[in-house]
């Protein structure tokens, strides 16, 4: 995306406000420059000792409709800015959501991203006002020439002397613009700290731990901290540009002194008449406030184009390549037969440690993969690389015979889905929160097979319009459990050859996920599926086909259930303990607890 583009879509649709607006300034232009020679008119008059009521009389009411009529057109031109302003943020807005587009999130889940993104929305929004600033930029520019060639009419080398002396002011302006650009650019990470702490302090959600653990003050203590912080440098900041405006600003009253000593010099040898004197002295002051005006609006469009420069970069950082990838990728047309790991190492790129080492996996259609592991192990970090949420490099991970890396990532995200941990509870209805889209005839006989197939995934007390959440008004909270047999509905309906479920029944109750792992499994197995899923919970393992045991990023071990409780091993162990749990818990009644027992028995 490049600012060209962007512009060319902000200017569609606003050529008439346009050209309305310059035809304004055009006018607004007139007026000023004829208010300066009715202005000399007047004082003229005023100073005649034979002057005439009537023509003063004249004069004023002129210059009394000339003010109306510029009041006017000034709050037209205001209202027509504003009109333009806000239709162009909310096409800002569409371009900001549409430029993300990634492939994979590794980069995106970084404190460097979220600094990135801060800033670049934060300038971002500085595009839409481009078109009204070199409006503006265009109005000063012509009103500079009008009031030079007023002044050029009455002594020539008075422009030449308020252009010297304005000069460094001018350039001063365009320096504190990109002063400014970069202040956001470097305080990016504390607007955001402060921000955070601010949300934590006053978000509903929030309120409830807030108040159990009392943890106002604690909280208060760190927002008090980094908004000092950050006030601090904001002060020093503006103290900064203020005292550079200041320095600059003792040259100009020298240079107005300057043309002040000529002009009455001229007065006193009757070169020049009290309203000429008076128009001058009028022009100069606007002439004056031209240039400013250019050097602020300058700087203004100067700091678009950096940001315009940012916003490529930031492209080329993190969205290098859109989903549908290079022209050479290729489509992955038929269903996933196979996934194989390859000696698989990884990092995040926060960190200096694998959290994957020496991964050897080979992943055959239709089956079902359990992963199971210690906490921090690396069994969420395998999932999302299966699933091609992370970068991997060439070499580590095929899909059907094919390096990942070498897919049209769109082509491959269409067979793959997946329930995290941290799945989204959208506030919107129950059946737009499954099918994630307007709802149809197609939706709504799917979303009926859905639900027959897994009747235990529908809370029988919502209907399918009910809007989710506490959020807005008429909507209804579902417990936690609830919302998430909603994220498991939602990647069921998608119905892909992969699906990854994350802990996703951690909030079932144990008898609703016994059954509905059970019907996923047998459903997705008949279906020729392949489902994997990660999980602490010990009992459910036993319907994979296949188990991985993950212990400090590396494979500990791998078999059936079987195998592995034969092993004695770490899963063995872990196995065991639930066991143990639950007899203590159940009083031996669990039958499946029996066969265990009995297999720990033969192990012994
Ligand atoms: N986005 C990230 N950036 C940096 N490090 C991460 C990130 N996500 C996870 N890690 C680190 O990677 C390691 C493995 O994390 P992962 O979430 O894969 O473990 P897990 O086995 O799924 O744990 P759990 O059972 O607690 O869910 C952890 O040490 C964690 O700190």
């Amino acid at each position: 995306m490049k600012l060209s583009q962007i512009i060319r879509k902000m200017l569609t649709g606003s050529y008439w406000t346009i050209a309305i607006l310059s035809l304004l300034s055009v006018i607004l232009i007139g007026i000023a420059a004829y208010t300066i020679k009715l202005t000399e008119q007047f004082f003229d008059a005023l100073t005649n000792s034979n002057h005439h009521y009537s023509f003063i009389i004249q004069l004023i009411v002129i210059m009394l409709l000339l003010k109306l009529t510029q009041l006017c057109m000034e709050q037209l031109r205001q209202y027509l800015e504003q009109k333009m302003s806000i239709q162009m943020n909310r096409l800002l807005e569409y371009q900001l959501i549409d430029l993300i587009h990634l492939k994979t999130v590794t980069k995106l889940e970084t404190p460097q991203y979220q600094n990135d993104f801060n800033f670049l929305k934060s300038t971002f929004f500085s595009i839409s006002s481009l078109i009204i600033t070199f409006i503006h930029f265009a109005h000063q520019i012509i009103l500079f020439m009008t009031y030079s060639i007023i002044l050029i009419n009455y002594m020539w080398y008075i422009p030449i002397i308020v252009s010297i002396y304005c000069l460094p002011h001018f350039l001063n302006e365009i320096k504190i613009s990109k002063l400014n650009h970069s202040y956001t650019e470097n305080t990016s990470q504390l607007t955001r700290e402060k921000l955070m702490m601010f949300e934590t302090l006053v978000r509903p959600l929030a309120q409830k731990e807030l108040l159990i653990f009392q943890s106002k003050s604690f909280f208060l203590r760190k927002w008090d901290k980094v908004s000092l912080k950050s006030i601090k440098w904001e002060i020093s900041h503006q103290k900064k540009i203020y005292i550079k405006r200041l320095l600059f600003a003792i040259i100009e009253p020298l240079g107005f002194v300057i043309i002040q000593i000529l002009l009455v010099r001229s007065l006193i040898a009757s070169e020049l008449s009290i309203g000429q004197y008076i128009a001058i002295t009028t022009a100069v002051t606007m002439l004056q406030s031209a240039l400013f005006a250019i050097g602020q609006y300058f700087g203004r469009v100067k700091q678009t184009f950096l940001t315009s420069r940012q916003l490529q970069q930031f492209m080329e950082k993190y969205f290098p390549l859109s989903l549908t990838g290079q022209a050479h990728d290729r489509k992955l047309a038929s269903p996933i037969e196979e996934i194989m790991i390859k000696n698989l190492t990884f990092q995040y790129p926060t960190t200096n440690r694998y959290v994957l080492k020496h991964i050897n996996l080979n992943i055959k259609a239709g089956h079902c993969i359990s992963i199971v592991g210690e906490n921090g192990s690396g069994k969420s970090t395998l999932g999302k690389i299966l699933i091609g949420l992370y970068d991997v490099a060439p070499g580590a991970l095929y899909i059907n015979d094919t390096d990942i890396n070498e897919i049209d990532h769109l082509s491959l995200i269409r067979q793959m889905t997946m329930v995290s941990q941290d799945f989204v509870r959208y506030p919107i209805s129950l059946e737009e929160n499954i099918i994630l889209n307007s709802p149809s005839e197609e939706s709504n006989k799917n979303l009926l097979e859905l639900s027959e197939k897994y009747p235990e995934l529908f809370p029988e007390e919502v209907s399918k319009e009910t809007i989710l959440g506490w959020e807005f008004t008429g909507s209804r909270q579902l417990s936690g459990g609830q919302w998430q047999k909603i994220a498991i509905a939602r990647a069921l309906y998608k119905n892909s050859p992969f699906l990854l479920l994350d802990e996703a029944t951690s909030a079932l109750d144990p008898e609703t996920e016994q059954s509905i792992m059970n019907s996923i499994v047998k459903n997705r197995k008949r279906a020729g599926q392949t489902t994997l899923f990660i999980t602490h919970r010990m009992q459910i393992c036993q319907m994979a086909d296949y188990i991985i045991v993950l212990h400090n990023g590396e494979i500990a071990e791998s078999g059936t259930h079987q195998e592995l409780i034969q092993a004695g091993g770490r899963y063995y162990r872990m196995f065991a303990t639930t066991q143990d749990n639950n007899e203590v818990n159940n009083s031996g009644e669990n039958q499946l607890q029996g066969t265990v027992s009995a297999q720990f028995a033969a192990q012994s």
